[in-house]
């Protein structure tokens, strides 16, 4: 079906009918803004971000249902990334007049499907036409009682780093769909990402997370910002670099250079955190009952900038530290 015969409101309806009601909503999609309620001494966590055709997604790699799930995981992944709780969801959408109605429908259930998982509920969002690709821009609240809001800044020297899953296996992903493969582990974590929401809540929960940030410029870039924010530097031992068996087997066949495909690779929506010396252990189990490993990759020290070394302790130079919409 042509969106020319339902038109922009019967899109609204055909994605509003797939919402059910959602704790905290007293007006949902529909009026000119959506009301919801926040618990009471709680703080409301605001995100966005855009996945753009061509920059974020090609649609000969993907299909609609697991483009809706990732357009809503990457900022899932950014509250999970505070330690928040995401909550309430706002969609906006610039379509081009081609894409069918059945897309659109697939797309929203995707949406829908990672929104039920999360316990998030879609409350409104925009419409529009494009005359150039497909344009999605997320707006997710989350919530948490301000103590246990996990921000960049709170990296000391000494403390350990440790990043949740595996790293790389997106970008390895990426790399096999433009060499025309479409399934597969590293394919399904590039375009079916699982946000590590509960891992987040048990670290904001603890109390043992310093600092935390999600993985979606690459392993360096985004330990680039903690740094930053904390006004510290780290060292990274490669060797310790959690990869999948799958990544280990495929990389070197693709990646001229495995290790710089884990580090800058990006997407990974892993949690990258640090935490107080000596926690190691605790840190493991916390997340292992949260159904995800916790590899320490590093530590912390006094300075600005971060070193890669391997198990012997020789220097190993960053080929690249991440994705940056604006390098040459
Ligand atoms: N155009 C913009 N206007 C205002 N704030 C922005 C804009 N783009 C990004 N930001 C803010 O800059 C910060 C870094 O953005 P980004 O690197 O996209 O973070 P993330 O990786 O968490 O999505 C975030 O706080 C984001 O809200
Ligand atoms: C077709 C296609 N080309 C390239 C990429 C790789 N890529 C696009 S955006 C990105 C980084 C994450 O996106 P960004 O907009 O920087 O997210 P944010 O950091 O704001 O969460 C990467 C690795 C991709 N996913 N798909
Ligand atoms: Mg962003």
């Amino acid at each position: 079906m042509r969106l020319g015969e339902i038109g922009e409101f019967g899109l609204i309806d055909r994605i509003a009918g797939k919402v059910a009601a959602g704790a905290g909503v007293r007006l949902g999609i529909g009026d000119d803004a959506a009301v919801t309620e926040t618990e009471a001494g709680r703080l409301l966590l605001s995100t966005a971000d855009m996945l753009v055709e061509g920059i974020h997604f090609d649609l000969s790699f993907t299909d609609p249902f697991r483009l809706g799930r990732k357009s809503l995981a990457v900022n899932v992944s950014d509250i999970a990334a505070m330690g928040g709780h995401p909550r309430h969801a706002l969609l906006c959408l610039a379509i081009p007049t081609d894409l069918p109605v059945e897309f659109l429908d697939r797309f929203a259930d995707g949406v829908i499907s990672l929104a039920e998982e999360f316990g998030v509920t879609l409350i409104g969002g925009d419409t529009c036409r494009s005359s150039s690709g497909l344009v999605i821009s997320i707006t997710l609240h989350g919530e948490q009682v301000p103590t246990r809001i996990i921000p960049r800044n709170g990296a000391r020297p000494g403390d350990d780093v440790f990043v949740t899953g595996t790293v790389g296996d997106s970008a390895l992903g990426l790399e096999l769909l433009r060499r025309g493969e479409r399934s597969g582990h590293a394919v399904e974590r590039h375009l079916n990402p699982s946000p590590r929401v509960s891992a987040g809540l048990s670290l904001a929960e603890s109390g043992m997370a310093s600092a935390m940030i999600d993985v979606s410029d690459g392993v360096l870039a985004d330990l680039g910002h903690i740094l930053t924010g904390s006004g510290v530097g780290a060292r990274i031992d490669a060797s310790l670099i959690p990869l999948s068996p799958y990544f280990s087997q495929r990389a070197p066949d693709v990646a001229p250079d495995p290790l710089s495909l884990a580090l800058a690779g990006g997407e990974d929506y892993e949690l990258l955190f640090t935490a107080a010396p000596g926690r190691t252990a605790e840190v493991e189990t916390l997340l292992a009952a949260c159904g995800v490993t916790a590899t320490r990759i590093g530590s912390i020290v006094a300075g600005s900038d971060v070193t890669v070394t391997a198990a012997d302790g020789t220097l190993i130079p960053p080929r690249r530290r991440g994705f940056n919409h604006f390098a040459p």
